[in-house]
């Protein structure tokens, strides 16, 4: 037997878990975690909390005792609180007065995920902050929302967490504040012909939006709570509640002084998502991730990038060879009814990897006029400009065009250019899109 500690049981972890579990007799496997429940889906908190689904309740897709019925010896509610890499034990701190263990291993998987980056700033303490990454986090947001006088919701960071929330606090009634530094929402997903229809569709919908504004301090009453929100250009507002959603970063204290690091701090990982230590493993939001379209390692927290390379981990340690193939990041957002998708490199962050870029947008009807429900879609290819290879797509729509991305991302995966694209073969129905469908059409319109 063969003894693998994994510590962290979420995504990743419990994507191992589950493949060695599955497929390695001789593996013996150990789960450890810190929090009392496993399993969360993060994307469910914004629809449980603006109501959009009845409760949360179908968020967990597993359970601590689906794996001790599967062999695993399981510890939740236990922190580990430090490893000695060279005896290869890991050191385990009970939460529930339990006494502390240790537990030596073949392979270590280190699955300890991400955390909240916190706005440095005076007042980040006072109560009424909140950050919403565990489903315990989610919990004290809903309880906030339901209070009577919590009336104005600031939320900060206008990625994908904080458009979400801002949509589901505007749906329980509240006036919504909504901050980013940057001058557009969704900056790290999408070029501004695209982000600018996600604030289009906020304002529409009532939320107050202050982007480019720099939160520089938090003030609060005299019990310590907060009730004041200051910009760097000296503005304040008069909020009840704040919500900080500036980003994640990896969560990388157990092994920071023994691992190589990636410039954010995640554990640099190869194609096999094996450390600089050979026994050492990492996956998940922990880790660096292959991006196809900047051809280098980079960090991109995703539960879909979580659960592919928790496998890819799980397979290696339990012999089974396997390189990954890279990602492209893929992702989505839903609010108010209108869906935008992307994938690989926008125009404006190819530069940030040194690769020079050209674009190609489209917009028409989905389908063909005489079609009723009918709604347009608007798409951008970015190509680079020497080999004239796919490295990213942008897709708006009311209707459900997220689709498409799949395709473009295994596009960008093979390296296909913008010119073989434009012939490929699409199918034609008035149902779905039009002869000349938003696909062909944006590959021709390339220069
Ligand atoms: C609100 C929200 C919405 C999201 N929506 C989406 C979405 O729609 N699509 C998408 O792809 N991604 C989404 N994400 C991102 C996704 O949730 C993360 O990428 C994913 O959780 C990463 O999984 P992980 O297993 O790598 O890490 P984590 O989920 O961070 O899990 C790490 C685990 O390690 C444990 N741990 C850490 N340190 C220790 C220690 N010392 N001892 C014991 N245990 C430890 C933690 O308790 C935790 O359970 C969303 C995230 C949030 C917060
Ligand atoms: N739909 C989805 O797929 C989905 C949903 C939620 C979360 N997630 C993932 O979870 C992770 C965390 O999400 P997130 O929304 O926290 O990160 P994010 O990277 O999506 O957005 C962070 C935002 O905060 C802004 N920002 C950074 N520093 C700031 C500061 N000091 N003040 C104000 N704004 C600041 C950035 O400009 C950016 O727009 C991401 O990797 C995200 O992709 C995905």
């Amino acid at each position: 037997m063969s003894r693998t500690v994994i510590i962290g049981a979420n995504h990743a972890g419990i994507a191992a878990a589950n493949t060695l579990l599955d497929n390695y007799k001789d593996q013996e496997v150990v789960m450890i975690d810190r929090n009392s429940n496993l399993s969360y889906l993060g994307c469910g908190t914004a629809l449980w909390v603006g109501r959009q689904i009845d409760d949360y309740h179908g968020l967990f897709y597993t359970s601590e005792e689906e794996f001790a019925k599967k062999g695993a010896d399981i510890h939740m509610q236990t922190e580990v609180s430090h490893i000695d890499f060279d005896k290869k034990v890991v050191y385990a701190h009970p939460l529930d007065g339990k006494e502390d263990f240790e537990v030596s291993y073949d392979h270590l998987l280190l699955t300890t995920g991400s955390r909240p980056i916190s706005p440095n700033v005076p007042g980040k303490d006072l109560d009424g902050i909140h950050f919403l990454k565990l489903f315990q986090e989610g919990q004290a947001v809903d309880k906030e929302l339901a209070k009577e006088d919590v009336n104005t919701v600031a939320v900060i960071g206008a990625g994908y967490i904080g458009v979400e929330v801002a949509e589901a606090a505007k749906r329980r009634g509240k006036k919504v504040l909504l901050f980013d530094a940057a001058k557009t929402c969704l900056a790290n997903y999408y070029d501004p012909e695209f982000s600018s229809l996600m604030e289009e569709n906020l304002k529409e919908h009532g939320l107050e939006l202050h982007f480019g504004e720099l939160v520089s301090e938090y003030k609060g009453d005299a019990n310590g709570r907060v009730n004041q929100v200051v910009t760097k250009d000296g503005n304040s507002f008069d909020v009840d509640m704040v919500i900080n959603a500036i980003g994640f970063g990896p969560n990388n204290v157990l092994g920071k002084d023994h691992l190589e690091l990636f410039a954010n701090g995640a554990y640099k990982v190869d194609k096999h998502q094996q450390t600089s230590d050979p026994a050492v493993y990492a996956a998940g939001d922990c880790a660096t991730i292959y991006s196809n379209a900047a051809d280098a390692d980079t960090y991109i927290a995703l539960a879909s990038n979580a659960v592919r390379s928790g496998i890819l981990a799980g397979h290696n340690i339990g012999g089974t060879p396997l390189e990954a193939i890279g990602v492209q990041g893929s992702n989505g957002i839903s609010i108010f009814g209108l869906n935008l998708v992307s994938t690989g490199l926008s125009v404006q962050s190819a530069p940030k990897f040194g690769i020079e870029v050209q674009y190609s947008d489209f917009e028409d009807l989905q389908k063909p006029g005489f079609m009723k429900n009918n709604d347009k879609v608007k798409i951008r290819l970015v190509y680079e400009k020497s080999s004239r290879r796919l490295v990213g797509a942008q897709l708006a729509s009311k209707a459900d065009i997220s689709m498409a991305v799949h395709m473009f991302s295994l596009a960008i995966q093979e390296h296909v250019t913008i010119d073989k694209l434009s012939l490929l073969d699409i199918f034609f129905l008035p149902h779905f899109n039009q002869p000349y469908n938003y696909i062909t059409m944006a590959a021709l319109n390339a220069k």
